[in-house]
């Protein structure tokens, strides 16, 4: 049993009740909801004659439905606005503040907690979102619910939950340049499975990871439900503080240093003992793709589709049917598959730092012909800022079209979707059959910095011999 780490100390502080059954009730501090899987949690609630316990507590967001053309209201598709409308009308009802369009704060949960400082070291996050995990970034408990919990949180800040064991990916080395947390947790899902971190929490820890920014670590913790790890996190540290200082809902003046004086104290020490873990080398990995109909079927951009001699027994059906799904042979070159539409954006890799990475790549240079290429800004604030930063000039100028905040062709539940059998290099998160909108529409995950490689090369590239990396140092500054 794992103990002592950030995990157990923050289960301990939010521990309300142990349940017969041997679940504990765990108190919620944050509760992120959106347009999805609230109405249903609000209508129970109302038949219940229940009302929000902490509506303080409840941040809400539209993400999923909304154009990324026009956002003019009423939406076009009636089914959105309908969802759209819900989300206001519960909102109002029940005091909930409701960060909408035009709001300067509106944009993909995952985004917009952490921005605005809402999400914090040592807190319990919960919403009826898979990639809650993001949040652990921050050294927080953070984890997707289902609609029936959200209902139990909106009625209780409380939620009945069995403790996770805790497994540490710890990290060695360096990331070489063209590589990309996006390709860290890939590479993580790849040898550990996607079903490898049911019942774990992933700490993820080492020198690899204490580098990474805070974007780059939320990317990581992102994806650990794509491993099957509920919750992903990195104990906080002074890029934790750094990030949060000054943010809206960040403590302030006294406050601030008595809370960072206690992130400090949650973070696992080198007394804590863990349930397993893992070590990797950051050195080693190279920018990874997936070929596959799962997030774990990834390979170095340097690879070939693995053959079913390469695959473990019990995956080859999975791989028999990602070769049929994908029409991609075992053997090929992943580098060189052309690709139709190259998607940036969601809430794996659709912040600042990530539309740098691309706009590097796509600067100066031009989608390559036949391709559609498109930058989503994961949130109005990342809009803003990339807007400032001349960010939109570059795609635009290199054929990308720029468009407004929201999940996007991520999951296409809105305009945004592959038609037919195109094929997609998506930052996104999830490769599965129709996941981007089209019943037999195919996705190649990967880094923002490769999708744009893609987009300008018209298929897989390398983003390596792209990226000019300066031989000599630079001279020295002038002092005036
Ligand atoms: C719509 C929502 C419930 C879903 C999730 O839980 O993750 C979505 O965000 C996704 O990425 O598939
Ligand atoms: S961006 Fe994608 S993964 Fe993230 S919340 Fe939206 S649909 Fe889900």
């Amino acid at each position: 049993m794992s103990a002592g780490t950030l995990y157990d100390k923050v289960w301990e502080l939010h521990r309300v009740a142990d349940l017969p059954g041997g679940a504990t009730q765990l108190f919620i501090g944050l509760h992120l909801i959106h347009e999805v899987t609230s109405p249903q949690a609000f209508a129970a609630l109302d038949d219940l004659g229940l009302s929000v316990r902490h509506p303080e507590r409840t941040v809400a967001t539209v993400d999923h439905i909304v154009p990324t053309t026009s956002q003019a209201r009423p939406f076009a598709d009636p089914l959105a606005e309908e969802m759209l409308a819900t989300l206001e009308g519960n909102c109002a009802r029940h005091g909930i503040t409701l960060h909408g369009l035009g709001s300067g704060r509106q944009g993909i949960v995952h985004v917009i907690a952490p921005e605005l400082g809402l999400t914090q070291p040592g807190m319990t996050v919960a919403c009826g979102d898979s990639h809650t995990s993001t949040h652990g970034a921050f050294g927080a408990i953070a984890f997707g619910i289902g609609t029936s919990q959200v209902r139990d949180v909106l009625a209780s800040q409380s939620l009945a939950m069995g403790k996770l064991k805790v497994r540490r990916i710890w990290v060695e080395g360096a990331l070489q340049v063209g590589v990309y947390a996006k390709d860290l947790v890939l590479h993580v899902i790849r040898i550990l499975g996607v079903k490898g971190g049911v019942g774990y929490a992933y700490e993820f820890a080492g020198p690899a990871i204490e580098a990474l920014s805070m974007e780059e670590r939320m990317t990581l913790c992102n994806m650990a439900i794509e491993g099957g790890a509920r919750c992903g996190y990195v104990n906080p540290d002074a890029v934790t503080f750094a990030y949060l200082k000054g943010r809206p809902h960040a403590p302030a003046g006294e406050a601030w240093e008595r809370a960072v004086a206690w992130w400090r104290s949650l973070a696992s020490g080198p007394e804590a003992s863990f349930d397993d873990e893992v070590v990797f080398d950051a050195a080693t990995i190279a920018p990874t793709v997936t070929w596959g109909i799962t997030p774990g079927q990834g390979i170095g951009v340097d690879e070939t589709v693995p053959t079913l001699e390469q695959t473990e027994a019990d995956e080859r059906p999975l791989t028999e049917e990602a070769y049929r799904y994908m029409d991609l042979r075992p053997g090929t070159p992943i580098e060189g598959v052309p690709v139709d539409v190259c998607f940036i954006g969601s809430c794996t890799n659709g912040r600042l730092s990530d539309l740098r990475a691309a706009a590097a790549v796509a600067r100066g240079r031009h989608v390559a012909a036949g391709i559609k290429a498109f930058v989503v800004p994961g949130s109005e604030q990342v809009a803003a800022q990339a807007e400032a930063e001349g960010l939109d000039a570059v795609f635009r100028a290199a054929g990308f079209e720029w468009r407004e905040p929201g999940c996007s062709m991520c999951l296409a539940m809105n305009p945004d979707r592959l038609e037919g059998r195109q094929i997609s290099a998506s930052s996104s998160n999830r490769n599965f059959k129709g996941r981007q909108g089209s019943a037999s529409g195919r996705t190649l995950l990967m880094s923002p910095a490769m999708v744009a490689a893609a987009a300008v090369s018209g298929h897989v590239a390398d983003v390596r011999r792209l990226i000019v990396v300066p031989t000599t140092p630079e001279p020295a500054a002038t002092r005036a």
